[in-house]
């Protein structure tokens, strides 16, 4: 008997170009979205970009609440839901990096209200992913979370961003190559549940972007156009497979692990690069496409090292060691990489 059911949960606006940072109000009256919203942001992106909507609602004579976070934390979320129900707002508008927007999109999955994205940063690829990535207690990773209603991507905004965040969007999405190729060696080995769809995309938006890696220069809008059409892609792969696991591998995992061995150090995309060199390494061995995974960072001027991560080369190591340990995902670390075998990848791939 056939029991299969998926359920594709995605946007219905995803508005990505110039100036249309100004047309807000707009995208959202295009949706079943009324009323007053609630905008939730961190200390840049409110002057990048948060001002200006809250003066666009003023202008026509609606008064939002504005809430800021200055961490990614349960505390922000709850201190958000309190705003939210205070203030009796209609739905949350989440403006900023993958912090402010993860933030928002878990306070609005509480309060049962609409959600709309406004990305200041090209970074990551939860812009438009039905998924929440805030610390509680050990857990790093990301928890099912319903998406964006809307997605407003200003280029102007992306472009004008210090150039070192849109490389970390194009890192996330580089490490969709080892991430897919976990997911497939989960599929075969403990019959987790897979999507060829959902995998091809996460797949061919890594491909494009490497493709077009020699336009993806700072300062230039054609490049964060190029940067946030994938990182919207892959965060679609997302909702199609119902789980991150087409963003998510093991390279993930070992970024986790250095949240919490190294906070603040690195960048979420950077660290996920970087990682997924010696994955992929541990995947296909010294001759295999571990130089492909480096020299694609390297072409966006991402980092390729510890060292350029700012990560000490112990923290690595503890992080490659551990990371099978804080999530049930099945990866190429198995029940565990050794500490020789980490010392013996870091060293083959340079990334130590
Ligand atoms: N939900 C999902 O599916 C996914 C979630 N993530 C999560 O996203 C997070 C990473 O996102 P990331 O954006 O790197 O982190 P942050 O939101 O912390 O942003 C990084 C930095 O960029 C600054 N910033 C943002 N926009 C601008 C701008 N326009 N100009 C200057 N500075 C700016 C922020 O400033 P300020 O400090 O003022 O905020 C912050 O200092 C991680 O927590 C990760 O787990 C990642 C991938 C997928
Ligand atoms: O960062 C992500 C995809 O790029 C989300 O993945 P996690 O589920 O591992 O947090
Ligand atoms: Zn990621």
């Amino acid at each position: 008997m056939f029991t299969k059911t998926s359920w594709i949960k995605l946007p219905r606006n995803v508005v990505v170009g110039h100036d249309v940072l100004g047309d807000v109000r707009d995208v959202v009256a295009d949706t079943h979205l009324r009323g007053r919203p609630l905008v939730v942001t961190s200390p840049t992106p409110k002057e990048v970009a948060a001002a200006d909507i809250v003066a666009q609602y003023e202008a026509a004579g609606t008064d939002p609440g504005l809430v800021e976070v200055d961490t990614a934390s349960f505390d922000a979320v709850e201190r958000v839901i309190d705003a939210a129900e205070a203030a009796e707002v209609a739905y949350l508008i989440g403006v900023g990096g993958g912090k402010a927007i993860d933030i928002a999109k878990m306070a609005s999955d509480r309060c049962d209200l609409g959600f709309v994205s406004v990305p200041t940063a090209a970074s990551h690829d939860g812009i438009v992913s039905g998924r929440g990535s805030v610390p509680e207690g050990d857990t790093r990773h990301s928890v099912a979370a319903d998406p964006p209603v809307a997605v407003v991507a200003d280029t102007g905004v992306l472009a004008d961003a210090p150039w070192e965040l849109t490389t970390a969007g194009c890192a996330d999405i580089i490490s969709n190559y080892t991430a897919v190729k976990d997911w497939r060696l989960a599929n075969r080995l403990k019959n987790v549940e897979y999507s060829e769809y959902a995998a091809a995309l996460a797949e061919m938006t890594a491909e494009l972007l490497v493709e077009s890696a020699d336009s993806v220069r700072p300062g230039l809008e054609e490049a964060a156009w190029m940067v946030v059409k994938a990182l919207v892609s892959s965060g679609v792969a997302m909702s199609i497979a119902g789980s991150s696991r087409p963003a998510s591998g093991a390279e993930h995992l070992v970024s986790h692990q250095l949240d919490r061995i190294a906070p603040g150090k690195a960048l979420h995309g950077h660290q996920v690069g970087v990682a997924a060199i010696v994955t992929e390494y541990l995947h296909s061995g010294e001759r295999g496409d571990w130089r492909a995974v480096r020299d694609a960072l390297d072409a966006i001027d991402a980092p390729t090292t510890a060292a350029a991560l700012g990560i000490d080369d112990d923290e690595l190591l503890e992080a490659l060691t551990t990371a099978h340990e804080i999530r049930d995902r099945y990866t190429i670390l198995g029940n565990g990489l050794s500490e020789a075998a980490a010392r013996e990848a870091v060293a083959k791939t340079g990334v130590v």
